[in-house]
């Protein structure tokens, strides 16, 4: 079993290619390790909607994540709203997901822990 800590603690890597990808049993796996995400886009993504109360903390989430995407050079879609931002990851190079994107989103989830 993976847990959300063990993700979080690595780093991505430059990853190219399809043998990249993650099985949907890889996947189902990490997902188990973060709660809220799921499989969206019939596999191309992971993704989960975060709510705050306000703009200022929308926005503060918004900031601590761009500073994960920069450090890890690994960069989420984002949908940014007043109270709530809809993440999404997938690794464009490999076309679809690959564990940088389990990685970036466990390190989501604990911005907020
Ligand atoms: C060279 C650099 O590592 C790549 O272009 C990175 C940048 N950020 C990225 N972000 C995402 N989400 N997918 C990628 O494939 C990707 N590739």
């Amino acid at each position: 079993m993976t847990t959300i800590n063990e993700l979080a603690q690595q780093r991505c890597q430059p990853l190219k290619g399809p043998e990249h990808r993650l099985s949907d049993a890889q996947l189902r796996e990490g997902l188990a390790a973060l709660p809220g995400w799921e499989v969206i886009g019939n596999g191309a993504a992971i993704g989960k909607t975060f709510r705050f109360p306000d703009y200022h903390r929308t926005m503060a989430f918004v900031n601590a994540l761009a500073w994960v995407a920069h450090r890890e050079d690994h960069h989420p879609d984002l949908g940014v709203h007043y109270d709530r931002v809809v993440v999404r990851y997938s690794t464009h190079d490999v076309g679809g997901p690959s564990r940088n994107d389990l990685i970036c989103a466990a390190k989501a989830e604990l911005l907020l822990a």
